[in-house]
């Protein structure tokens, strides 16, 4: 099983390593615009193998996508992160056009493969990777819900002190900060409810933590954060190449579930061999839809921003 990871900066590599530490593929290509940067990586990653114990062959490649011939999952982790005080969304003008060079790029030699899209505007890019290939929605999954929901999990056990694994959290919507959707009544411990014994004001506080999660750690860091955001993309990965049948919250263009259509926003989607196997809908309240159609008029906002690179 082959994976390439375009775009070896903080997130492409840290998910190249974490690939690679738990045998998720067999192979996994690494790409990057400047001159040695991935052989550089891939071959910090590889003085790793005897010592961590893998087999997986991590090579590196400055532009060229012959080496990433045959993959069965294409990463796209190439684009520029957000400085603090900035949003996802001001990205787009850098963003979109690497994106489309990187994919037209990857699909030449590639044309069976999956695309997990990660650059940011997260939602925007996952649709901009739909209509560059004009592959069918299943192949296209954009990674947002899987790392918020990861957040939302850790915020709530800093605040419950209950261990990370009794934890479960849902996040929908968008992967920008205003248009997140952590859901709260959804929020479990061991699978009790958190609203049976956690205030309203307790579990909002949470909610708006995790929202702003990506900034708050870019604030921190002066660029994004890159080990969670690697760690959730390598496990999507390998929901994709070991069929697993999960459920994960991703970007996914809808054609009509909850309501809406020709979009990518995060829902929850069962991964397997085939990308985006299905789709799990289920009833939201009334403040939850209220949110959700907020979600998606921002991202249509946002989306506007591609008829310059797409028209
Ligand atoms: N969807 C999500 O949850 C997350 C998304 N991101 C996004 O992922 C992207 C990457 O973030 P980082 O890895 O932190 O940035 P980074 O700056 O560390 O790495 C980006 C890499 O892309 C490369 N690159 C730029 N243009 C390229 C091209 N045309 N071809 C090949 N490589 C190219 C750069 O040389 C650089 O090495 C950003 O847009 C960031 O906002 C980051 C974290 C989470
Ligand atoms: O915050 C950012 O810009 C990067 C990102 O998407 C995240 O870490 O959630």
């Amino acid at each position: 099983m082959k994976v390439s990871i375009i775009g070896a900066g903080n997130v492409g590599a840290t998910c190249a390593e974490v690939i690679a530490n738990r045998g998720i593929a067999s192979e996994v290509v690494l790409v990057d615009i400047v001159e040695g940067y991935a052989e550089g990586k891939a071959m910090d990653i590889m003085q790793c193998a005897a010592t961590s114990g893998f087999d997986t062959v991590v090579s590196g490649s400055t532009n060229d996508y012959s080496k990433t011939a045959n993959s069965n999952v294409v990463v796209v982790t190439s684009g520029i992160p957000r400085k603090p005080g900035m949003t996802r969304e001001e990205l787009i003008g850098t963003n979109a056009a690497i994106v489309k060079t990187v994919i037209e790029s990857a699909l030449k030699f590639s044309k069976d493969a999956i695309f997990v899209i990660v650059t940011n505007p997260l939602d925007t890019m996952a649709l901009a990777a739909l209509k560059i290939t004009g592959l069918p929605k299943n192949r296209i999954i954009g990674m947002g819900g899987a790392l918020d929901s990861s957040r939302f999990r850790y915020f709530l056990s800093q605040k419950f002190q209950k261990p990370m694994a009794d934890v479960e959290g849902l996040v929908i919507g968008g992967h920008g900060d205003t248009t997140m959707i952590p859901l709260t009544r959804f929020a479990t411990y061991k699978g009790v409810p958190f609203s049976e014994f956690a205030s309203e004001q307790d579990l909002e506080e949470v909610a708006k933590q995790t929202m702003v999660g990506g900034a708050t750690l870019t604030k921190l860091l002066g660029t994004s954060a890159w080990y969670a955001p690697g760690a959730s993309v390598s496990y999507i990965v390998d929901c994709i190449l070991n069929d697993r049948k999960k459920m994960v919250p991703c970007s996914a263009f809808l054609q009509g579930e909850y309501g809406v259509k020709d979009l990518f926003i995060g829902v929850p989607c069962i991964l397997g061999k085939n990308g985006i196997e299905s789709i799990v809908e289920f009833n939201l309240n009334d403040a939850e839809k209220a949110k959700f159609n907020a979600s998606v008029e921002a991202i249509l906002e946002t989306n506007k921003g591609l008829t310059n690179f797409l028209g």
